[in-house]
């Protein structure tokens, strides 16, 4: 599937987007684990979580669907997991295969993991690693730096880890581990990243606590169930956000947006580059703090980004590039070198594409240095079957003149599913093709 996009006139109206991913995620296994029921609302039904309900149910859970945003999971406690029959296949999703490894890596039997190219490229042994250390007994492409892996697990021994890089999918693997090890096992990050997993274990009644700067689990804790109502996903609020910061008389709400502190990096960056951004109507639901995010059009300046922002706004690099385009000045971001081993290596890509319709982009070995304001032109595109990259460039195609086509855009219902028809009702030009 193709999208074709014209320049949109300006964004008014309001909207809501779908369920948070990384939430979805957790929400699915920490129900699996739990003992009772979990009943999620505002699921995500994008590819990268469907890939995790079918993982759990090949592993022995019952999930019912009670709608596409609702289910309801049968937890069969800490213990109660089944061998699979066949090969899990977690299609393109990284936090799938790393957070399910922590986990299985705790089951006293073999599982086989494998995923889509893109899985298959990316990096493993930050997981391996840890959880080999651990106990585990992991085989793979590589030596266990890739997939298809093989684990089996049991007989833990908990470990005190620092994460040689900021990512939220090892801290929650070996926290997940840490559930199954003899002892307490700690994790320390070098910069904070999403805390979701010990937020939802804490609601699932783990105590996860805190020793001597690391974050901590016990092992043989067990899970109460409990309903989770996951609010909608910043990640993908960031694309009308940007789009409505960029065209000029638009003025949009995007209601019911999670707005977790390790999350909302790009408002933070948008509001220091002189974009008009409120919250509004903030409130809590199931413990994450939720708000409404007014914006309206206005001219941004260029700003320079790094350090501790840069995980706080990890998945939103790319969008963040198509908005300094337009920017006055010179932005740059830097320590962003993880964006390299996403689904594609979205520091190379998005650069290439933006190149296409005129941008002044110039890729670092951690970063990007962008120009603006550039007038950008209709072209023809590719997403490398990356979500977030078809995105960003269908917001940048909605500012520039002519028709911009962006390749092999399924990929866009990984996170997003319905993105064409949530912009175009609020004033995009977009069209979904078969190719
Ligand atoms: O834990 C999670 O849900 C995620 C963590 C981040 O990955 P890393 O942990 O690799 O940084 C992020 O890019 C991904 O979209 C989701
Ligand atoms: C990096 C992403 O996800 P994952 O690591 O789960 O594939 C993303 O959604 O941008």
């Amino acid at each position: 599937m193709k999208i074709a996009v014209e320049k949109a006139p300006e964004l008014n109206g309001q909207t809501v987007v779908p369920g948070d991913k990384s939430i979805s995620h957790r929400a699915v296994m920490l129900g699996a684990l739990a003992d009772g029921i979990t009943e999620v609302s505002g699921f995500l039904p994008g590819a990268d979580c469907r890939s995790t309900v079918r993982a759990f149910r090949q592993l022995g859970v019952k999930i019912d669907e009670i709608s596409s945003t609702r289910l309801r999971i049968h937890g069969v406690g800490v213990d109660g997991l089944k061998e699979a029959e066949d090969v899990l296949d977690v299609g393109n999703s990284g936090t799938t295969i790393r957070l399910l490894l922590g986990i299985l890596a705790g089951q006293p039997f073999h599982t086989t993991l494998t995923g889509d190219a893109s899985i298959r490229r990316r990096p493993m042994g930050r997981v391996t690693i840890p959880l080999r250390q651990m106990g585990a007994v992991i085989d793979g492409r590589g030596e266990g730096k890739y997939a298809p892996l093989s684990i089996r697990g049991g007989n833990l021994s908990a470990i005190r880890y620092e994460t040689p890089m900021a990512s939220a999918q090892v801290k929650s693997c070996i926290l997940l581990a840490g559930l199954y090890a003899e002892g307490v096992t700690g994790v320390k990050e070098p910069t904070l990243t999403r805390d979701y997993t010990e937020r939802m274990l804490r609601s699932f009644s783990v105590d996860v606590f805190q020793e001597d700067g690391y974050i901590c689990v016990r092992g043989g804790s067990r899970l109460r169930a409990t309903d989770v109502h996951v609010p909608g996903d910043i990640s993908s609020a960031a694309f009308p956000l940007v789009a409505a910061c960029l065209l000029e008389g638009s003025e949009i709400l995007i209601e019911n947006v999670g707005i977790n502190s390790t999350r909302t990096g790009l408002i933070d960056a948008l509001i220091k580059m002189g974009a008009e951004i409120r919250l509004e109507n903030t409130r809590m639901l199931s413990g994450e703090v939720v708000a409404d995010l007014w914006v309206k059009g206005t001219q941004l300046r260029a700003a320079e980004f790094g350090g501790d922002l840069i995980p706080r706004m990890i998945d939103e690099i790319p969008i963040l590039a198509v908005a300094a385009t337009q920017a006055e000045g010179r932005t740059v971001i830097r320590d962003a070198a993880e964006l390299r081993v996403k689904e594609s290596d979205r520091l190379h890509t998005i650069t290439t594409e933006l190149r296409k319709m005129g941008a002044r982009i110039e890729e670092l070995e951690d970063g990007l240095i962008i120009d603006g304001p550039t007038p950008l032109v209709g072209a023809t595109c590719e997403s490398y079957h990356d979500h977030r990259i078809g995105m960003a460039l269908a917001v940048a195609g909605s500012v520039a003149e002519g028709t911009t086509v962006i390749r092999d855009c399924e990929s866009v219902d990984v996170s997003f599913p319905g993105f064409c028809n949530t912009m175009n009702a609020l004033g995009c030009k977009m069209k979904s093709l078969s190719e």
